[in-house]
């Protein structure tokens, strides 16, 4: 059975962000993860953990002007100060928060161009070496062009060389099997020959992004390959709930049973 973490950008909206966390902890969750919790103090946010006796497992590094389009900074050449400036303040929430993995947004751009290319190696590098000194994993994840056009990361097998390529044991895939079905399909083959690599998986139904078991994927099947695999670390639930987020929450009893 996975550890499941609830993502809070997605899940329990009905609530305010700050009491998303009393919200998750109350319907069952041990841990929760989210996109940024920049918007709030970082003390604040781990009061919140701290209340609901939650582990915050995964947030991301700022990734720019997002009201503007933007979507990460790591492959846009000009913005390496922007960029180093943005490792360190995830670093400061992440030591208040406790947490270990941080996800680095690549950002909106051409993976053909060499400029951009190169400003994504030298990124990945800096910001392994620093979350490295922390202990802390840093974690890339292809994404879908239908959610995010344009997007520089998306692809399992270039995300896979890279982390390859620059052989820091701290570099890891997050492996969303809703993009991953999206992007190749060949989900269970995918999660066997790129198990060693993962260091955090994300479920939603394909193609509403909603409750895990209301799309085309047998997504229990696909979760209890992680089992069988030996995966050991968090599943976050990174989907929309159909309606209220508790009323949709039966998938896990579901689950349990099967
Ligand atoms: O969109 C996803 O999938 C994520 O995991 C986010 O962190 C990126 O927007
Ligand atoms: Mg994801």
């Amino acid at each position: 059975m996975p550890f499941f973490a609830a993502n809070l950008s997605m899940m329990f909206t009905e609530h305010g962000f700050l009491d998303r966390f009393r919200a998750a902890a109350d319907a069952g969750f041990d841990a929760v993860e989210f996109l940024f919790p920049y918007d709030y103090p970082a003390a604040e946010v781990a009061a919140r953990l701290a209340d609901a006796e939650l582990e915050q497992v995964l947030f991301n590094l700022p990734a720019g002007d997002w009201a503007d389009g933007e979507r990460g900074l790591a492959a846009l050449p000009g913005r390496e100060d922007e960029f180093r400036r943005s490792v360190a303040t995830a670093l400061s929430y992440a030591k208040a928060l406790g947490t270990r993995r941080l996800h680095m947004m690549a950002g909106i751009a051409d993976a053909a161009d060499p400029g951009r290319r190169a400003a994504y190696a030298d990124a990945l590098a800096f910001a392994a070496d620093a979350a490295g000194e922390k202990d802390i994993t840093l974690l890339i994840e292809p994404l879908n062009p239908r959610d995010m056009p344009g997007y520089f990361l998306n692809s399992f097998d270039q995300a896979a060389a890279m982390i390859t390529d620059l052989g820091r044991p701290n570099v890891k895939l997050q492996f969303d099997i809703y993009h991953r079905q999206i992007l190749h399909g060949d989900v269970l083959k995918a999660l066997e020959q790129m198990m060693p690599i993962i260091g955090h998986v994300q479920i939603a139904s394909v193609p509403g992004r909603n409750e895990p078991g209301t799309g085309e994927l047998d997504d229990f099947r696909v979760l209890e390959a992680l089992d069988e695999l030996g995966y050991r670390g968090f599943v976050g639930c990174e989907y929309r709930p159909k309606a209220a987020t508790l009323e949709g929450l039966d998938w896990l009893d579901w689950f349990e049973e099967c």
